[in-house]
């Protein structure tokens, strides 16, 4: 993508989707007929969200990783009123929109989509980066089904005593945030283990574990109070507990993710995939 960008450089093509700040447009940009997706924030709105540093930070952090999991950053730009985020596109959209129409993942494809995660959070965490808002709504889909983590808005560097002022669900939030006084010490990339947890019971059970009135899923969180169903296999039942551990320091590693027999069993190429 040459240096000098501006929005005369694209086609802009239908809307692909909207966030809570801005929406995201396909592109194509003239020169090379290069397709992307264009987000569009305005400036005034991000003021009064006070979110500016959310994106700041979502642009410093993005621009600088480069996994086949992870949505990738082209390029910013802006105007007077608005901000222009240059993404990769994701030919599938929006994983939660296939996880309500299928209810449920089969665990052959539960698996391969946790490996994938699994795998593109190795990765965050050797850059010392905790995404902190792992869910659904923020997994895109590529062309060829391979799961692209997005929206870093939420991301911080680690170890971070930042505190998240909470305005989606609660349902993702490990127990050291939902409770931060009863952990003293500052959260670190723990909290996106737990959050691997909460996404792999969500894809094989179609709710979230915890998922309750907000002040009961607060309670249950910090219990780890859920039931896993009997229709969920020995093996993948095993890794759920294994990541929804209360104590963030007896969570299971992401190595040993890789290599718990629930996703050997239906990833043959899973060591492949984490070369990249
Ligand atoms: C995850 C939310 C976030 N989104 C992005 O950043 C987004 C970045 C990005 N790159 N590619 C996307 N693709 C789509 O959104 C998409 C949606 C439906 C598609 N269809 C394919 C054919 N099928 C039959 C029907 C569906 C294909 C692609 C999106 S969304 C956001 C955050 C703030 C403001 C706006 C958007």
């Amino acid at each position: 993508v040459p240096k000098e960008l501006h929005l005369g450089m694209f086609e802009i093509g239908r809307p692909l989707g909207k966030g809570k700040f801005g929406r995201v447009y396909l592109a194509r940009e003239r020169g090379t007929g290069f397709i992307c997706a264009l987000k569009v924030l305005h400036k005034d709105e991000i003021r009064q969200g006070r979110v500016e540093k959310q994106v700041a930070r979502e642009i410093e952090i993005q621009s600088n990783l480069r996994h086949p999991n992870v949505l990738q950053l082209y390029g910013h730009f802006h105007d007077r009123k608005r901000i222009f985020l240059i993404l990769e596109y994701a030919g599938k959209g929006e994983l939660y929109k296939h996880l309500q129409r299928q209810d449920r993942f089969p665990e052959w494809k539960a698996a391969r989509y946790i490996a994938q995660m699994a795998s593109a959070l190795g990765y965050l965490h050797r850059k010392h980066v905790i995404h902190r808002d792992i869910k659904p709504e923020n997994i895109l889909v590529g062309l060829h089904g391979e799961l692209k983590m997005s929206d870093f808005g939420w991301s911080v560097h680690a170890p971070s005593g930042r505190r998240l002022t909470m305005c989606g669900t609660l349902d993702y939030l490990p127990p050291e945030m939902v409770d931060p006084k009863r952990s003293s010490k500052p959260y670190n990339d723990k909290v996106d283990i737990w959050a691997l947890g909460v996404l792999m019971y969500e894809f094989l059970v179609g709710r979230a574990p915890f998922e309750d009135t907000p002040n009961m899923t607060h309670r249950r969180i910090a219990k780890g109070d859920m039931s896993i169903p009997s229709f969920v296999s020995p093996e993948a039942t095993d890794l759920i507990k294994k990541l929804l551990i209360l104590d963030s320091d007896q969570r299971i590693s992401l190595e040993k993710v890789r290599q718990h027999p629930w996703i050997i069993k239906h990833c043959e190429s899973v060591a492949e995939q984490d070369k990249s």
